[in-house]
């Protein structure tokens, strides 16, 4: 029997229509729209796609969004005193610089995203949002691992109780979704190009969750039979092919439940970015 095959666009739209009810509840609550910068540093063409997405996602929601586009050699001090401005700007609740940055600012990624006030963090990349994360408080969280758990959620998977195995150790998605996971009382392992024996690892997950970065990688003797198979990865082996980290084809035959790409994760990140935006108002406004 194949996989239930999980499609982004019915739980992104799902996430969209919640947002836009939080939205309207929060503008009758205190008459304010819930506001969204972001940043883009230089012209990379994949970014730039993922920038109008946002703002194009914010409009369907009713959220209020800035794109700030700067260019290909602004200075790390040009980005900061940026960022500075939209800290204290109070039509902007939610605050994130597009990443990759420019190669060369990129050696200052972290300087510059800790320079994001934690509560506008809708990234939750903020070393105050990955520590908070990481004692069960969850507050400003990643908007990719989020995604994923909340598309569990919304099919109806359970996470109680369940071997998760995490393939891939990145801060923005292996950490946190070790930490999600694992506060959803999942038994969780993390494994990374390092793991030795990882197919007897794998083999073990009854949610697998692969964010490694490498085309195909995983593959259907790597697989549990009815395990849920969660594909994060972005991989553009040609001008106009997108695949992820699953072997889908093959693993498709093995797993219960798998998410394709593209049409998988990847769509509820941005869903989960105006979820982030929404809940940074909320913050803010009970501050
Ligand atoms: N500041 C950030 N930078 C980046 C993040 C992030 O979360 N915060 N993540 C990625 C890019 N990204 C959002 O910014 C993103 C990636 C992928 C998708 C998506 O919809 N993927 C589709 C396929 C899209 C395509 O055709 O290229 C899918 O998987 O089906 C949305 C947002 C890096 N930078």
């Amino acid at each position: 029997m194949t996989a239930k095959i999980l499609e982004g666009k019915v739980f992104a739209t799902q996430i969209k229509e919640e947002v836009k009810c939080d939205v309207e509840s929060l503008k009758a609550e205190y008459g304010v729209t819930p506001g969204l910068a972001v940043i883009i540093v230089g012209e990379n063409p994949a970014s730039k796609v993922y920038v109008a997405n946002k703002h194009r996602s914010c409009g369907e929601v009713g959220i209020y969004s800035a794109v700030i586009e700067m260019p290909e050699d602004t200075t790390k001090e040009q980005l900061l005193k940026k960022i500075d401005e939209l800290n204290k700007d109070e039509k902007i609740h939610g605050i994130l610089v597009q990443l990759p940055l420019p190669a060369h600012i990129s050696a200052d990624e972290a300087e510059i995203l800790d320079f994001i006030h934690p509560d506008k963090d809708v990234d939750g990349f903020h070393p105050i949002n990955v520590g908070k994360l990481s004692v069960g408080q969850e507050h400003l969280v990643p908007c990719t691992p989020l995604g994923c758990i909340k598309m569990m959620e919304l099919a109806g998977i359970e996470i109680k109780g369940k071997n998760a195995v995490v393939i891939g150790r990145s801060n923005i998605v292996g950490k946190p979704m070790f930490n999600l996971l694992l506060s959803r009382h999942a038994t969780v392992t993390v494994c990374h190009s390092r793991t030795k024996n990882l197919a007897e690892i794998t083999r073990l997950a009854d949610i697998l969750v692969v964010a490694i970065g490498k085309p195909n990688f995983v593959t259907a003797d790597m697989v549990k039979p009815g395990a849920v198979v969660i594909d994060v990865g972005i991989n553009r082996i040609a001008p106009k092919k997108l695949v992820g980290d699953v072997d889908f084809e093959s693993v498709k035959e093995v797993a219960g439940a798998i998410t394709p790409v593209p049409g998988g994760v990847g769509l509820l990140t941005i869903a989960m970015l105006m979820h982030n935006t929404v809940k940074a108002a909320r913050i803010q406004f009970n501050r």
